[in-house]
């Protein structure tokens, strides 16, 4: 039993509740004006990312502050336990284990007195020697054809992050090939993946944590059978055709999958974070074996900085403290992730998970209810056509929405040159959008046009909208990881202070349960006396519009 002091009557909570009551309306144009260095001093570097907060409603006081709540809290110690592979998962009772993904070959990280390196690199070995018998055609399917498509079939953790990192990074892939990522148990999904592939030139690559999960076995065993009528088999064709990411060798072996065509990870790895580990198996056939060693050597860069830079610099913590503060203080209710890249078109989506299964939490690590905010709603799309969206509503309406913006100073080195020049403009368009939401344009300002009296408020752009901006100069393996690992950490720093366990997902139980009961009842019709009013008449409609 955990008997930590509950946030809300920690010293450091008041103060920080004092502190904002002082700060009032403080408006950004205020801060900068107090401050001429502020847009250089409220600055990071971590690795290859540039980090700019200056846009933020905090002062030196804020975080200050904020950084003796995150030592009231223990973050520190509870990140050192994570490094050292405690098991901090304790609804669970599982270490998480993550960075032991991505350590280096020499490092040793013991969990229950085994050091879990050495099975780590071997793994990521096993995926190299197969992902280079498929992007050279030495794999061959059943008929002796090589591999020319991969579905990967997988859901959350195991569908979102190598969906999202194959796009991220598809100018690094390798063309010839074709991918695609299957997870919604509506059957149009995997039709739609595999209606103009050739089956005798197709791997499925079934990627589920415990394999048992409903909508990837149904995809899965849909996916075998579609294989095997196509290509007028047995079920000897499975081996050349399937291969598993999972912890569970026992039901991958019952499916019919060979084991030694089965790439193993850990119970300390969760779903959400476990694309660097077999998970990524599609991504690293996608951008070889090279190109995601370079990507885990960015997530380590991030690990490390975490683990060791000092609170004042240490982007995560920074990230994680800003969050809990409008959170807290500003009664923020969603955080806004908005990349200026086509290729981080995924990305926010990926994050939704990675924060929201996290840290959607109600009770703190002993059950008890909280009475502070927990984790946002985390949104967004890449940037420009947001603007054209949903911007209206971060600029002029009445919520308050801090939000990051994401941005490289160079367009992929494969672009069409023809299309280069475009970039300045996406660009422009970054940096305009995080100046009006911090400064806005005041009424004396819009008056000062010659606009019509009347117009004026409706012109006026308030501005103070919190914002910070990530920039690198290019979108490649190692930045993808280093950006992954900062949203990682940022989250973990939130969990620890808010005390939740970010780390176990109870939360999506119930409906899972409740759908068992529910399949057999659409099919046959009994049961349906022992639904809740509403749930019965809508089964009885949709029996009747499927005439049954
Ligand atoms: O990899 P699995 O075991 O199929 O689970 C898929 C996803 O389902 C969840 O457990 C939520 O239902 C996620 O946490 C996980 O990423």
């Amino acid at each position: 039993m955990n008997t930590k002091t509950r946030l809300d009557r920690m010293p450091e909570w008041a103060a920080l509740g004092k502190h904002r009551e002082q700060l009032g309306d403080t408006h950004l144009r205020e801060l900068f004006a107090a401050d001429a260095n502020r847009g250089s001093a409220y600055t990071l570097r971590v690795g290859d990312l540039h980090l700019d907060y200056s846009k933020n409603l905090v002062t030196d006081e804020t975080l200050a502050l904020l950084r003796e709540l995150a030592v009231a809290t223990g973050v520190a110690g509870l990140r050192d336990a994570m490094f050292r592979g405690e098991k901090i998962n304790t609804t669970e009772d599982r270490a998480v284990l993550h960075t032991a993904l991505r350590a280096p070959r020499d490092a040793v990280i013991e969990v229950d007195g085994e050091n879990v390196v050495p099975g780590v690199h071997a793994v990521l070995d096993k995926m190299a020697a197969f992902s280079e018998r498929v992007r050279s055609g030495q794999w061959t399917g059943h008929t002796g054809r090589p591999i020319r498509n991969v579905v990967n079939i997988g859901i959350g953790g195991s569908d979102l992050g190598p969906a999202m990192a194959y796009e991220v990074l598809r100018s690094f892939t390798d063309r010839g090939l074709t991918f695609r990522f299957v997870s919604n148990v509506d059957g149009a999904d995997l039709h739609e993946a595999v209606r103009d592939l050739d089956p005798a030139e197709t791997l499925f690559v079934i990627a589920s944590k415990t394999f048992t999960t409903i909508e990837t076995i149904t995809n899965a065993t849909s996916a075998r059978d579609w294989l095997l009528t196509e290509l007028r088999a047995g079920q000897e064709a499975v081996a050349k055709h399937f291969v598993a990411l999972s912890t569970n060798a026992e039901k991958v072996e019952e499916f019919g999958i060979d084991t030694a065509n089965m790439f193993e990870f850990w119970d300390w790895v969760g779903g959400r974070y476990s694309y660097d580990s077999a998970i990524g198996l599609t991504l690293m056939i996608a951008i070889g074996p090279d190109r995601f060693r370079e990507m885990l050597d960015g997530f380590h860069l991030v690990d490390e900085h975490f683990r060791t830079a000092p609170p004042e610099e240490n982007a995560p913590l920074l990230l994680g403290l800003l969050g809990v503060w409008y959170g807290a203080f500003f009664d923020a209710q969603s955080h806004a992730v908005l990349p200026y890249s086509h290729y981080l078109s995924k990305f926010t989506a990926y994050l939704q998970q990675l924060d929201m299964e996290s840290n959607g939490k109600s009770v703190d690590r002993d059950g008890r209810p909280v009475d502070w905010q927990t984790g946002p709603v985390v949104w967004g799309t890449p940037g420009t056509n947001g603007q054209h969206a949903y911007y209206q509503l971060i600029h002029q309406g009445t919520k308050f929405i801090p939000a990051d913006f994401i941005g490289f100073a160079e367009p992929v080195a494969d672009l069409l040159p023809g299309l280069v020049p475009q970039h300045d403009l996406l660009m422009a368009n970054f940096f305009a959008q995080t100046q009006a939401l911090a400064f806005g344009k005041t009424p004396e300002e819009v008056r000062a046009e010659g606009v019509a009296e009347e117009l004026v408020p409706h012109k006026t752009f308030k501005g103070n909208h919190p914002t910070t901006t990530i920039l690198a100069k290019e979108l490649t393996p190692s930045v993808l990881g280093q950006l992954i690992a900062l949203y990682e950490h940022k989250v973990f720093v939130q969990g620890a202070v808010w005390n939740i366990d970010s780390f176990d997902q109870w939360g999506v139980e119930l409906g899972k349960v409740l759908a068992k009961r529910i399949e057999p009842v659409l099919t046959t019709g009994e049961g349906a006396d022992r639904l809740d009013g509403s749930t019965a008449g809508l089964v009885s409609v949709y029996r009747s519009l499927r005439g049954r």
